[in-house]
């Protein structure tokens, strides 16, 4: 498998490489990652099942299609396939930490000129693609409230119907969303999707990146509501964001309807231990 992801390499930069004893990367819970290095060129390479290199496509184009805006650096995708029996994508290697206020605050104000970089006059993609292994539904819709009742709390609650999920307020809160998202009116902004604190980071000099996307074009705040919802991001962050494009009235609410589709899914990837909360947040919005 090294030998055919180090050809394909080759083939992408145009010059020769050939990985040396690829080194573990701990992080991804999802895929396997490794640093691989000629021990001069330095490569971050995930591997997965090769029944999954939809996803591996999926996240490439999404990269590719965040570094043409121009706004916030993501990692330039070099290649992508399926290699012997698995699959696999292999990024320009960063030198990631955490980086400082500064930073952190420069971070805030390019995400929100992402969110700014207008491109699509609906809410969907040109593919779906997949939230942790789960599918993600990107069909196109001009409305966002059908968008977000169908594609994100509708599909999430199926899946979790099917494998037997206790959500007695299901109904109730998909015939609530269209009240929770009245009288807001998003652009539809290409939004990272994935936006945890694990998929953040600023490089050595001082850089900030995101990677690891579930993108689309959707309401921006679903990226600032994730931000919040595991934590990791500074003050800093937020002042930098609300410089550039302040969050609309209403947002505080919002929030707890985007992090709920985030909650549904680890119910369905991780179990039961999602239940309690996501039935909360479910009793929390049907007070409003
Ligand atoms: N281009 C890169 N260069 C160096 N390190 C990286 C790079 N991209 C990601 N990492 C590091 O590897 C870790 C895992 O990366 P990533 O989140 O893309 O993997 P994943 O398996 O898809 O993760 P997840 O389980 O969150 O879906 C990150 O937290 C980060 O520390």
């Amino acid at each position: 498998m090294w030998k055919q992801i180090s050809d394909r390499i080759s083939l992408a930069i145009g010059e020769n490489f050939a990985a040396r004893s690829p080194r573990s990367v701990s992080g991804g819970c999802i895929n396997e990652g490794y640093k691989v290095t000629d021990g001069r060129l330095e490569f971050f390479v995930k591997i997965n099942r090769a029944d999954r290199v939809s996803m591996f496509e999926a996240e490439a184009a999404g990269l590719e299609q965040m570094a043409a805006t121009q706004t916030i650096r993501v990692p330039k995708p070099i290649c992508w396939g399926v290699a012997s029996d698995a699959s696999y994508i292999v990024l320009e290697w960063l030198n990631l930490g955490q980086g400082n206020t500064k930073a952190q605050r420069k971070m805030g104000r390019q995400l929100a000129k992402l969110h700014q970089y207008s491109g699509s006059t609906a809410f969907g993609w040109t593919q779906s693609n997949t939230i942790g292994s789960t599918p993600q539904i990107n069909y196109w819709k001009s409305d966002w409230i059908k968008f977000w009742q169908e594609h994100r709390i509708g599909y999430q609650l199926e899946l979790a119907h099917r494998q037997g999920g206790n959500f007695p307020q299901a109904n109730a809160i998909m015939a609530a969303i269209p009240q929770l998202l009245t009288h807001h009116e998003p652009q539809p902004s290409f939004v990272h999707g994935d936006l945890w604190g694990g998929n953040a980071a600023v490089t050595d000099e001082g850089e900030p990146v995101i990677f690891d996307p579930a993108a689309y074009w959707g309401d921006r705040e679903v990226d600032l509501a994730m931000t919040e919802l595991f934590g990791g991001f500074s003050s800093a962050f937020y002042a930098g964001y609300n410089e550039v494009a302040p969050v609309d009235a209403g947002y505080e609410r919002r929030k707890i309807l985007y992090n709920l589709y985030h909650i549904l899914n680890h119910y369905n990837l991780f179990g039961s231990g999602y239940a309690g909360q996501a039935n909360r947040m479910i009793e929390q919005l049907l007070q409003f």
